[in-house]
Formats: structure tokens, C-alpha cells, sequence
């Protein structure tokens, strides 16, 4: 198949760049300027000159904190720029696979969640990205809306190398404890991309394999176990890790408001298309096992001098 991937440097980006060639997809990968989704018409004829067989919407504005000074832009590029790629898509009569987040729920209620649990996001980034599902969902009925958290991975932004970087800094580190649900790397989520996509072109409107799906790694735990997880996969290594305490999140104040217990039920997925929730014990493991190789064993990444 013939992939078109919105967005280029992100982390699920680069994932799906390395992951889909290995089953014989093409893959052109658009960031900006060639594909910006604030641009309506950019994206039509992107799609257009593509010509794909598939889209996978691997860029959003995902800046939680950011996001709520910044909303008119977080709304553009995670809801309206969202839903004119689903458009483009719809036009071509190609699946689209778009990417949302356990952002939309409050995480207030009994968990986990499944996909028709009630949403109510708390933050303008949840809301944008709930508005995005609902775009892409009206916009053409042979969607896939992928719903995961905590994508983490050897490379970009995320809280893995910001614990690793902090920890080298940092004698202590204290993190939330109260905040529930589950780390997904980068590398897993586009594995489950790469098994889905040659599911959908032979699937009519109203087949069940469209809609939204839930998919995490496992098993559920907090930020601060992930964090602990995190720091006794480094200490193992040899690098410099920092004494670990839980917090409540009264104790760790943000702009942006985090869900409580957001952990997602990923058993239809599994039922639907044979794809089973990963452990993240064993990505993490991997992961600093390449941040290891990149280093080629001297210091502790994200230290000074140290890479990435
Ligand atoms: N990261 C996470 O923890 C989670 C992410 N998700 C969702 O998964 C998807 C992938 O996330 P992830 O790979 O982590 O994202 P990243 O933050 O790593 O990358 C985001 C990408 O979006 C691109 N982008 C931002 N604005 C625009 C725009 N206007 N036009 C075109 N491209 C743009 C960025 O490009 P540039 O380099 O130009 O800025 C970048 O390539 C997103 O939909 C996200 O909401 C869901 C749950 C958790
Ligand atoms: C750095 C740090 C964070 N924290 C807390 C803050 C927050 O509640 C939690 C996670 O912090 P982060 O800012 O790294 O994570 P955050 O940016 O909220 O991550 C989210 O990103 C978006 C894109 C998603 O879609 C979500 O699934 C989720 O992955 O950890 C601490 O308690 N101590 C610390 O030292
Ligand atoms: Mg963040």
C-alpha cells in the first residue's frame, strides 16, 4: 500500500517511517510546509499529488501546557486541521487512521474506560483533540480513531527522556502519583498501525473495524511508577538516577489540568482486529537499550555532554 503520513519529525511519525517499509508499504511522510493541516487547501492537494492508498494523521499541536494559552492554534491543527485531512480522505474514498489521546476523559469516574465511556476533557489540548475525533468521525466514515497515551520513545518530546534528563541533573525528582493510565511507545503504537492498515481499504462504511479504538501499552500504572520503572531499568545500567518521591499533583502544579485515572480498556481492538496491548516493561527495556547503543556506553543520556 501506498501510505500517506501526516506529519514527518514526531515521534509516531518516525516510527511509522522506520515500521511500514518492513511490510513492503511506500511510505511518503509530509510535515511542514509540504503538509501543514492549518492549511485547507495544502492539505487537499497533498493528498491529491499523493495519490495514497491510505493516511495515517501523525500530527497534532501536542503541547498540553502550552495549549491553554495558545487554543485558537491547539483548536486549528487538532480539530478543523484534523478534520480537512479526514475530507481529503473521504474524497478519495482512502481509510484514514487518525491518533487522539486519554486527554479526552476527566478520569473521575470508574476506569478503565472504555470507547463509549462519557468524555469531558479538562484541558484545552484534551478539548481540541475530542473535537478532532468528532471532525474526522463526521467527515468521512471510514476512520480509524486510534485513542493512546503517553507515547514515549528514544527520540522527541516526551516524560521518559524527561525523566532521564532530569534525573542526570537532578539529585531528586518528585512526581504525581494520583495520575493513572498507561506509557505507549512510539515504536509499539506504529507496529499496531502497520497490522491495521491493510485491514481497512476492503472494509465498506459502517464496518466495525471503523470507529474509535482504545490501545496502550500494559499494564496500568501511575506517572510515578513509570518513573520508578524508568529509573531502575537506568540504575541497572550503570547511570546516574535521582531518589524518586510520590506526590499528589496539589504538589506539582501545571497550566494545564491532567486527568485523574484515564487508564483505557483496550479489549475491543482485540477483539475487533486481533491486536493485544503491549507490555511497556519490555519496549522500555528496548529503548534504553538503543539510548545505550547511541551513547556507546559513556554517561547517562540527557546528561551535559551526553546524547540525545
Ligand atoms: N505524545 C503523547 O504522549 C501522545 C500523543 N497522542 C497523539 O498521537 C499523535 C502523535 O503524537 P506524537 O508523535 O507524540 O507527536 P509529537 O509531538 O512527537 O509530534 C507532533 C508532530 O505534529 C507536527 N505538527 C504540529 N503542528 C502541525 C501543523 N500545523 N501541520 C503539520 N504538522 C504539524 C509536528 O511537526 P513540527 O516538527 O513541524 O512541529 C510534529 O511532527 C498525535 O495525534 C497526538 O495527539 C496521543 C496520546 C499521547
Ligand atoms: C517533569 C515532571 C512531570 N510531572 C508530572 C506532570 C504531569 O502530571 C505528568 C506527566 O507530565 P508530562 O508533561 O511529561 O506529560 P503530558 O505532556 O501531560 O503527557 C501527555 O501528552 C499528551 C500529548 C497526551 O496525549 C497524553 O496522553 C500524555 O502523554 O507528570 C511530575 O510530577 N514531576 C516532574 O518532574
Ligand atoms: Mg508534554
Amino acid at each position: 500500500m501506498r501510505v500517506l503520513i501526516a506529519g514527518r519529525t514526531g515521534q509516531l511519525a518516525r516510527a511509522l517511517l522506520d515500521r511500514l517499509p518492513r511490510d513492503g508499504h511506500e511510505v511518503v511522510a509530509l510535515g511542514r510546509p509540504e503538509l501543514d493541516l492549518c492549511d485547507p487547501a495544502g492539505i487537499a492537494r497533498a493528498v491529491e499529488r499523493v495519490a495514497p492508498d491510505a493516511v495515517v494523521n501523525a500530527a497534532a499541536y501536542t503541547a498540553v501546557d502550552r495549549a491553554e494559552t495558545e487554543p485558537a492554534l491547539a483548536f486549528t491543527v487538532n480539530a478543523d486541521g484534523a478534520g480537512w485531512l479526514a475530507r481529503a480522505a473521504a474524497v478519495r474514498d482512502i481509510p484514514l487512521v487518525h491518533l487522539s489521546t486519554d486527554y479526552v476523559f476527566a478520569g473521575d469516574g470508574p476506569a478503565p474506560l472504555g470507547e463509549d465511556a462519557p468524555t469531558g476533557p479538562l484541558n484545552v489540548y484534551g478539548r481540541s483533540k475530542l473535537a478532532g475525533e468528532e471532525a474526522v468521525l463526521a467527515a468521512h466514515p471510514r476512520s480509524l480513531v486510534l485513542r493512546t497515551a503517553w507515547v514515549c520513545g528514544p527520540h522527541g518530546t516526551n516524560f521518559l527522556r524527561t525523566m532521564l534528563r532530569l534525573g542526570a541533573e537532578r539529585e531528586r525528582l518528585s512526581v504525581v502519583s494520583d495520575q493513572f493510565g498507561a506509557p505507549t511507545f512510539a515504536d509499539d503504537l506504529a507496529d499496531a498501525i502497520a497490522r491495521l492498515l491493510p485491514r481497512l481499504p476492503s472494509r465498506p462504511a459502517g464496518d466495525p473495524g471503523f470507529g474509535v479504538f482504545h490501545l496502550t501499552g500494559m499494564p496500568h500504572t501511575s506517572w510515578h511508577g513509570f518513573a520508578e520503572a524508568i529509573f531502575a531499568e537506568a540504575r541497572a545500567r550503570g547511570w546516574k538516577v535521582p531518589a524518586l518521591t510520590a506526590i499528589p499533583s496539589t504538589h506539582y502544579p501545571t497550566p494545564a489540568q491532567r486527568p485523574g485515572d484515564a487508564r483505557l480498556d483496550c479489549e475491543r481492538i482485540e477483539r475487533v482486529h486481533g491486536i493485544r496491548a503491549l507490555d511497556w516493561r519490555v519496549s522500555l527495556a528496548r529503548c534504553l537499550d538503543a539510548l545505550q547503543e547511541e551513547l556507546g556506553g559513556r554517561g547517562t543520556p540527557g546528561a551535559a555532554g551526553g546524547a540525545p
